[in-house]
């Protein structure tokens, strides 16, 4: 077995050598929103993934230093709507920042089983109870138990690589 030298190798990591490396893993970006007894909110992640099928559960990591982080811990329920090509200001908008009521005047949205905002043209949407939460240093990440589902076929896709915006074509009905 032959030996190679590591470009640009790091021993001992580095919270921005985390994230310089963690920006080349391409993801797709979700808003996340709730309503309920603790108020409406909504923020971007990308920090999103599939854990099981049965039951059908996702998890996204939200950061406790968020302003929206009461309020989702609160409700105990959300809405995992994934961005669909087109939606890039939105999720700026949902990114940090901008007041709460701003946010949710920028697009159309529905209710389905928990009352958390359905994005209208998302690609697809989890309407969740949250089952399980764990914190591991600055995040919290909420294991979510989809309750319903709203999936989209006339969207293309977007991703977030590399600090950036792209978009994934749909591949045509053969
Ligand atoms: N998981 C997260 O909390 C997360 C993910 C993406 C972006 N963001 C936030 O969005 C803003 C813009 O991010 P960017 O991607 O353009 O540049 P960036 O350099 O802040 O982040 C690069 C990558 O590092 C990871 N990351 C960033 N902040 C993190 C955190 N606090 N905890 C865990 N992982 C983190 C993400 O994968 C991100 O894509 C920043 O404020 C960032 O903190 C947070
Ligand atoms: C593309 C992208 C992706 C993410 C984010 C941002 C952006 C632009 N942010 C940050 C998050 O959206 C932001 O901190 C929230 O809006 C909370 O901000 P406020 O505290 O309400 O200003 C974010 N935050 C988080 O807790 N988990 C995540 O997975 C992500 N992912």
């Amino acid at each position: 077995m032959s030996l190679h030298t590591l470009p640009l190798a790091a021993i001992g990591v580095e919270k921005q050598e985390f994230r310089n490396a963690m920006s080349r893993l391409g993801a797709a970006v979700n808003i996340i929103t709730t309503d309920g007894p603790g108020g409406r909110a909504g923020f971007t992640a990308s920090a999103v993934c599939s854990v099981t099928d049965s039951p059908p559960t996702l998890l996204v990591c939200l950061n406790r230093s968020a302003s929206v982080h009461p309020v989702f811990s609160e409700n105990q329920t959300l809405c995992v709507n994934t961005l669909a090509a087109g939606h890039e200001s939105l999720s700026r908008l949902f990114g940090g920042k901008t007041p709460m009521a701003e946010r949710f005047i920028a697009a159309e949205w529905t209710t389905l089983v928990t009352g958390s905002p359905i994005l209208a043209g998302a690609v697809a949407s989890f309407d969740c109870k949250v089952t399980q939460v764990v914190s591991v240093g600055t995040h919290d990440i909420l294991f979510c138990e989809a309750q319903a589902l709203v999936c989209n076929d006339d969207t293309h896709g977007l991703i977030y690589f590399d600090r950036g915006y792209h978009h994934l074509m749909r591949q045509e009905a053969s």
